[in-house]
């Protein structure tokens, strides 16, 4: 299959886009947001949309600004503190984004997200819909995790893998994440100066995550390692993902020039339609179910459905319908799936074939534990 844009050129001049701006770069040393840059970003942003581009903005920034307004000087611990500063800095930068969109003639719309919105699949459609609208009437949605409520187990902490399902959300060509760096380096440049750009990569290539491995900056979440998980969870619903720096004069303008900037990820051919999107989007799921080396190769290579025989153990807690991860023995993910049963069901019904179900649960819902079409290898 040939794929869409084969070249920065084409990349360039795609119809919608998800940018996103990172804690690292959003803000002055410290001193809150960096509302020259942030102008200069925003006068970009809106040459884009007036050339036809439609555009989701995804910003950082509000612990920053929460920090400054409050007098904190470094990012608290607490994490009601946190979550305080969240509060209060994301009143400024929803600000900074209206009084530029503005001088643009441009409305803005703050849409703050957590996980739980996009787990849950009525309020996924729901966001969905919302966001396509906004769009739709030319308004750039500002988007940013929703501190003041997530918790450590619901949040997704860096705004990267939220810039990547946003893109899954609105079905995007690009993801532009603009950061300090110019890009993805063969390794972390702050501890390596003999480090080189990356400019173009598959979104899949493994020997990423080593180079990666560097870790983030004072203010930012996840580093690069964030980034490579974004280009790939991007890569489902088929977006192509630019890191680039923010810095560089101009990048957005560079980018929709097909001018040569940044990191550039590609999808592997195959994507998934967006209910599995919807699925690998599921960060941290309601359970798990471990299975043997049997069940793995029938998933992974026979593209068969899960069967409770093939199934060791079970943890968490979780009913009909809800998503689940599934595991080899050695841990590692293999996929994601809509369960047919309730925990407590598969509990007593793990490890058998399905004639016996009727006898254990005393009904049979379905022979298999998650039909295929419910899941998606990852
Ligand atoms: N291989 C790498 N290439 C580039 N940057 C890297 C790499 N490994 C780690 N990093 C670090 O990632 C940081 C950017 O991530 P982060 O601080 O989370 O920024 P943001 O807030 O923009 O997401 C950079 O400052 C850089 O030091
Ligand atoms: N939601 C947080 C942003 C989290 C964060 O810093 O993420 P990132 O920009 O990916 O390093 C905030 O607005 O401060």
């Amino acid at each position: 299959m040939a794929m869409k844009f084969d070249s920065r050129e084409s990349l360039g001049r795609s119809d919608r886009w998800v940018i996103k701006i990172g804690s690292a770069l959003l803000t002055n040393d410290g001193e809150g947001l960096d509302r020259v840059a942030i102008a200069g970003w925003v006068d970009q942003i809106s040459a884009l949309v007036r050339s036809g581009i439609e555009v989701v903005l995804v910003s950082s920034g509000s612990v920053a600004e929460g920090m400054k307004r409050l007098g904190l000087d470094a990012r608290p611990k607490n994490m009601h503190q946190l979550q305080a500063a969240a509060a209060v800095g994301q009143m400024g930068l929803v600000q900074v984004y209206e009084e530029n969109f503005k001088r643009h003639a441009l409305h803005t719309a703050q849409i703050l997200l957590t996980h739980d919105d996009l787990s849950d699949r009525q309020r996924y459609l729901n966001a969905r819909s919302t966001l396509k609208e906004l769009i739709r009437l030319g308004v750039v949605p500002v988007v940013n995790e929703n501190d003041t409520v997530v918790t450590d187990e619901i949040k997704f902490g860096d705004n990267d893998t939220l810039g990547a399902l946003v893109a899954n959300l609105v079905e995007a060509d690009l993801l532009v994440i603009l950061t300090d760096q110019q890009g993805l380096f063969t390794a972390d440049p702050r501890s390596n100066p003999d480090a080189t750009l990356i400019s173009e990569t598959l979104a899949s290539n493994e020997s990423l995550d080593e180079m990666a491995s560097g870790g983030a900056g004072v203010l930012g979440r996840g580093g690069m390692a964030t980034k490579v998980r974004a280009a790939r969870l991007a890569a489902r619903s088929g977006a192509h993902t630019i890191v680039a720096s923010g810095r560089l004069e101009d990048v957005l303008l560079k980018v929709s020039s097909g001018n040569q900037v940044g990191t550039w990820f590609q999808p592997d051919a195959q994507t998934l339609d967006a209910r599995k999107q919807w699925l690998a989007g599921h960060l941290r799921a309601k359970g798990e179910l471990v299975l043997d080396a049997g069940a793995v190769r029938a998933l992974t290579e026979q593209n068969r459905s899960l069967l409770a025989v093939g199934v060791r153990q079970v943890s968490g807690v979780f009913n009909r319908g809800e998503v689940v991860v599934c595991r080899d023995e050695s841990g590692h993910v293999v996929a994601h799936g809509l369960v047919n049963y309730d925990v407590d069901e598969v509990i007593k019904i793990l490890g058998k074939p399905s004639e016996k179900f009727e006898a254990v649960l005393g009904y049979l819902a379905e022979e298999e534990l998650i039909h295929r079409d419910n899941l998606v290898l990852m």
